[in-house]
């Protein structure tokens, strides 16, 4: 038998501030923010097989196999072309429930393997209406390139950011918020100056201007992760801020820090 086998590696994204700017008719809400890919990375292995199956390594993901974005990517492609049964295996290594966006990674990052793995002829825009399809970021791994991101957080707009020349750390705390929990404490405000103004601004200056609105009923429920904010700042970042709807917390540092204000129990992802 052929045995035909495909590996990428799926990576995060955090978010550099994020509006919430109205509740929308269809249960979403309207929203801007920065998506900016980071190097915390999943592997996702695909093999042609008898029947369809799923496993994973590393991290536990909470729920069943038909819920795993990887497998409902399948059965979405799987309506418009004639596709094999596959074996997916995924090694789970981006933290869950953090804001990273890891499960929408692996389901645009499987998409964008079955396009090439059998040739299905998907443009890049084709690709990403079907991603959007199964979470709201889903789309932005697609191009996986930094964005200013609105309406849903799957309309797009390419900035120039590179943050190469500075050091990410990315912190989580023992804590995992829902997506879903997250908007309930929120309420949505429009905002004077967009984010895509603001973000061509020096990083320094960031801090006073941009914000994530998750923040604020988060950090009322959780102070752990306020305090691993602000020990981001009291370690010399020039801009720290939660991702997305949490429950991590990055910052942006001109060197890489020594964490000595940090509690010892948060996970640390140095240079990412
Ligand atoms: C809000 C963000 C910002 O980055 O949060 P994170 O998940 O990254 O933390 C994302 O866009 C999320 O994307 P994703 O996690 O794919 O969201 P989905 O699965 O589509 O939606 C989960 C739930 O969040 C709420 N939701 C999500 C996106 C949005 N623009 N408005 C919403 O109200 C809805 O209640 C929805 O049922
Ligand atoms: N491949 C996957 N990896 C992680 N979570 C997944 C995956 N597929 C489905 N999920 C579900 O999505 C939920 C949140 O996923 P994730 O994208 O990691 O979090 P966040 O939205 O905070 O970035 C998990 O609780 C899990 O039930």
């Amino acid at each position: 038998m052929l045995i035909t086998l495909m590996i990428l590696f799926p990576n995060a994204k955090i978010n550099i501030g994020l509006n919430i700017t109205e509740r929308r008719s269809d249960g979403y809400h309207n929203l801007e923010t920065i998506f900016y890919p980071i190097n915390i990375k999943d592997a996702l292995e695909v093999v042609v097989s008898d029947e369809l199956s799923f496993n994973s390594s590393g991290l536990d993901i909470p729920g069943a196999m038909e819920d795993n974005l990887c497998i409902k990517g399948y059965h979405l492609l799987k309506k418009n072309h004639d596709l094999p049964p596959v074996s997916i295996h995924l090694h789970k290594n981006i933290p869950i429930g953090a804001g990273l966006g890891g499960g929408s990674a692996d389901a645009a990052f499987f998409i964008r393997l079955m396009n090439q793995q059998f040739k299905l002829g998907l443009s890049i825009d084709q690709m990403t209406d079907h991603a959007r399809k199964l979470g709201a970021d889903c789309a932005f791994f697609i191009e996986n390139k930094p964005v200013f991101a609105f309406e849903r957080g799957d309309e797009f707009e390419p900035i120039k950011l590179d943050l190469s020349n500075y050091k990410i750390v990315l912190v989580m705390p023992d804590v995992h918020i829902s997506t879903a929990e997250a908007f309930r404490g929120i309420k949505p405000a429009m905002v004077k100056d967009s984010l895509l103004e603001l973000i061509a601004e020096p990083i320094a200056e960031w801090k006073k201007y941009i914000k994530n609105d998750f923040e604020v009923s988060i950090f009322k429920n959780h102070a752990e992760i306020r305090g691993v904010k602000a020990a981001l700042y009291e370690s010399g970042a020039l801009y720290a801020g939660m991702s997305g709807s949490g429950a991590s917390v990055f910052g942006i540092f001109e060197q890489m820090p020594d964490l000595q204000h940090l509690e010892v129990e948060n996970q640390v992802f140095y240079d990412v």
